[in-house]
């Protein structure tokens, strides 16, 4: 197997056209060692999940904070690409056979799929899985999916996900870097969405898929008695609404909510369960990178909270602690799980909204946590992880993993 140097990835502005195993694979390391340690351990045949969305951002904290702290075995389903002697898979990917090792060590059985979860060949391979694996019953679900596009199996309609305003153009500001690292804070102007790039949005990023997965399982008896579902929902800032909250992404996660109130009222009719959505905190992940103003508002939260920002382990271990009963489910006026209180306060926002006002490209390595964003925005991809040695040749193709038997 060819192996080679991979030092300086290649990017195009926060996208990288590389990624590096190592780095990704201590990554995955360093967030296992960050979930902290149930109070008692967990048997071998603790809770079967599924966590649709697993190799990256919130979706692999809720699946490594589910295997160590809540003691979950099941399957992990995303969507990712294999390396090649010439190309590195994409980071997810090496993210994922890292998970897969953990769970092994950790004793867990955890199948990782990788295919599109929109599909509904998917949904029949995990029903599959399920029954014939992991006993006939599921009793959690994670629903961490973010994409750009969707096809509804059902018409074959493909749908395409838009990040704009509705109803009036937006202006943000917003931070980018130049090829050397340098920082620039600049304006950018985003026109309105059409309805139908409303209805586009809301079709890819809603919660008709999540639905259609509930639906699927539950039509093969699949869902155990007291099953519970969450998905993964953002609020945010009064800074950044108008291009998320009440932009396209927030019609999209108003939706998901709907959502929820409608699934929980059918899971507990069918199985005394429950479905609510989780609404996270800010974290620097593939998707959010993607949002216009995302970035500076996360550089100027981190400026202002430092390590006090609250991290996605942590706050998939406190979902799983509510999901698991290991605490009660605390939700708000809306039957909404709240881990992004940290992020809300007066205070914290407060502080965040001066800095974002002043906010200049001479002035804002002194206002936000630049380092820690640009390093995170790296670690995306496996680079900048402590203790990694960028010298040193590594192989590019790294085998999926495979079922334990
Ligand atoms: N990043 C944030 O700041 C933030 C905050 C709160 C909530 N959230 C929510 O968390 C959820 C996940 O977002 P993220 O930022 O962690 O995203 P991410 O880009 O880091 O991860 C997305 C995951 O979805 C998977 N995926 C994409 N398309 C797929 C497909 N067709 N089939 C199977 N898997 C697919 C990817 O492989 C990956 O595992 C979203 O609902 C998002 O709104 C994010």
């Amino acid at each position: 197997m060819t192996e080679r140097v991979i030092d300086r990835p290649r990017s195009r502005g926060f996208l990288f056209l590389d990624s590096h195993p190592a780095g990704c694979r201590q990554l995955v390391s360093d967030m296992w060692e960050a979930v902290p340690a149930p109070a008692t351990p967990p048997p071998a045949d603790g809770p079967v999940a599924l966590v649709i969305g697993s190799s990256a951002g919130y979706g692999l904290a809720a699946t490594l904070a589910g295997l160590k702290r809540a003691g979950i075995r099941g399957i992990g389903v995303c969507f990712e690409k294999p390396g090649s002697a010439r190309r590195t898979a994409t980071a997810g990917w090496y993210r994922t056979a890292a998970t897969a090792e953990l769970a092994r060590e950790a004793g867990r059985d955890m199948v990782f799929l990788n295919g599109d979860a929109f599909s509904d060949a998917l949904k029949e391979q995990v029903a599959d899985l399920v029954a014939e694996r992991f006993g006939g019953k599921l009793d959690h679900l994670i629903y961490s999916v973010a994409a750009p596009r969707r096809t509804d199996p059902e018409t074959g309609t493909t749908y395409a996900s838009v990040l704009q305003p509705i109803g009036a153009a937006s202006r943000t500001r917003t931070l980018v870097f130049d090829g050397e690292g340098a920082p620039e804070v600049k304006e950018v102007r985003t026109a309105p969405a059409t309805e139908e790039d409303i209805a586009q949005t809301v079709a890819v990023m809603g919660g008709a898929d999540w639905e259609r997965w509930i639906d699927h399982l539950a039509g093969r008896g699949l869902l155990a008695e007291g099953f519970s579902t969450a998905a993964l929902s953002y609020i945010g800032s009064s800074l950044t609404e108008a291009i998320y909250r009440k932009g396209t992404i927030g019609a999209a996660k108003a939706h998901l909510e709907g959502t929820a109130r409608t699934l929980d009222k059918r899971l507990s009719e069918l199985v005394g369960g429950r479905a609510v959505t989780s609404v996270n905190g800010a974290a620097v992940t593939q998707s959010s990178t993607a949002i216009p103003g995302i970035a500076l508002y996360v550089g100027l939260l981190r400026g202002v909270l430092g390590a006090q920002l609250v991290p996605p382990t942590a706050q998939l271990s406190e979902l799983w602690d509510q999901l698991t009963g290991a605490r009660p489910l605390d939700l708000d006026a809306e039957g909404r799980v709240r881990l992004d209180g940290w992020e809300l306060t007066p205070q914290v926002q407060a502080a965040v909204a001066e800095r974002w006002q002043r906010a200049t490209t001479e002035n804002i390595a002194e206002l936000a946590d630049l380092d820690w964003f640009h390093g995170e925005v790296h670690r995306l991809y496996g680079f900048a992880v402590p203790g990694v040695d960028y010298a040193a040749p590594v192989a590019t193709e790294v085998a999926w993993p495979q079922e334990p038997a």
